[in-house]
């Protein structure tokens, strides 16, 4: 499987994430993603390619371009407001009783493009960002081409990226940006699969009154786990988008025999959508040894998962989003990619 990746990853390292009531390290970090190549070169996955730049034209395809020049700038700015010893974090958002009116001051304008606070603009987060955006549409226009599957190797994720909001990790969108790229390169249809552990609720937003792209995900009830505030079954898509989002929020401690029954409804309502093309949000924060999860799969269940995928018999971009076993990230993530290989 042809694998896409990028060393520009390690420009985002966060000096802290707000969890737990303090500043933590943390735990979406580089050796994430060196983990992953490490075990892909270890089992011969194939060939590793560095991604094509494509430039902001495509990035405007999903996201919005204030949000862009929110994320380009936001460094300097905050450098510039309180010096470069901490990261850019929020500390206030436009909830309840409160206007979502941009404002001017820097603190302002993160809370207004932030989700959350556990997500650290630092001074490379805007090259690693793009970087794994490129990445995400390299993969794709590689199955746009005719390869069966590829794999985008980046960091950080996206999943929970919206149009105009990072959080959870996230900045840019990966798998909506592969998605759209392959919509923009023929594709009348693209299916898009999140098995992360956590809701993909920026994807969800994203592609929420669209019937091009069908959003199936399976991930921790939100009553109880980030994002908390989307991923509930009764939302189904707005608009023209209406019956082409799908969520099975599972419960905290759910083994690989019920989410394996979870992933086949989806796969099932996958093939009567019938697409051109699948992008999966590959997260493996599943795992039962995840530190901020609480699910119990094990490193044998992942290439099952793989295997389920193959079954649907499309030409599929594997984006890589979460899981922060760092020792076990590796064999977990491709775990699954040699399972959809039939290895
Ligand atoms: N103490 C847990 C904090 C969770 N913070 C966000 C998690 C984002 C996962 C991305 S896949
Ligand atoms: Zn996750």
């Amino acid at each position: 499987m042809q694998i896409v990746y990028s060393a520009d990853h390690a420009r985002q390292h966060g000096r802290g994430e707000l969890t737990d009531g303090r500043l933590m390290p943390v735990v979406e970090k580089p050796a994430r993603a060196e983990m992953v190549l490490k075990r892909a070169q270890e089992v011969g996955l194939g060939d590793i390619m560095p991604p094509r730049d494509f430039g902001r034209e495509a990035l405007v395809r999903i996201h919005r371009p204030d949000y862009l020049a929110f994320l380009e700038g936001a460094w300097a700015e905050w450098e510039a407001e309180r010096g470069g010893e901490t990261d850019c974090l929020p500390l206030i958002w436009p909830v309840r009783n409160l206007r979502a009116v941009c404002p001017t001051h820097i603190d302002g304008k993160v809370s207004y493009y932030a989700l959350d606070a556990g997500t650290p603009i630092t001074p490379g987060t805007w090259t690693a960002a793009r970087a794994s955006a490129n990445v995400a549409m390299t993969a794709a226009d590689l199955v746009a081409d005719g390869t069966r599957a590829a794999f985008a190797l980046g960091r950080p994720p996206g999943h929970h990226a919206t149009a105009d909001q990072l959080g959870g990790y996230c900045f840019l969108n990966n798998a909506a940006l592969a998605a759209q790229r392959l919509l923009d390169r023929g594709a009348e249809r693209v299916a898009v699969l999140d098995v992360d552990y956590h809701h993909g609720n920026g994807t969800q937003a994203i592609f929420e009154d669209r019937a091009d792209v069908l959003f199936c995900s399976l991930h921790a009830d939100p009553k109880q786990e980030f994002p908390y505030f989307l991923g509930h079954a009764d939302e189904t898509g707005t608009g023209a988008g209406e019956g082409y989002t799908v969520n099975a929020p599972l419960p905290w401690g759910t083994t690989a025999e019920a989410w394996m029954a979870a992933l086949e409804r989806l796969c099932q309502r996958i093939e009567s959508y019938a697409p051109d093309a699948l992008v999966v949000s590959l997260g493996v924060d599943t795992y039962k040894g995840d530190p901020i999860s609480r699910f119990a799969l094990d490193t044998s269940d992942f290439p099952p998962i793989g295997a389920r995928l193959a079954k649907l018999a499309l030409p599929t971009t594997f984006v890589m989003e979460g899981g922060y076993a760092v020792e076990e990230i590796g064999v977990n993530a491709v775990g699954v990619l040699q399972g959809f290989e039939g290895g």
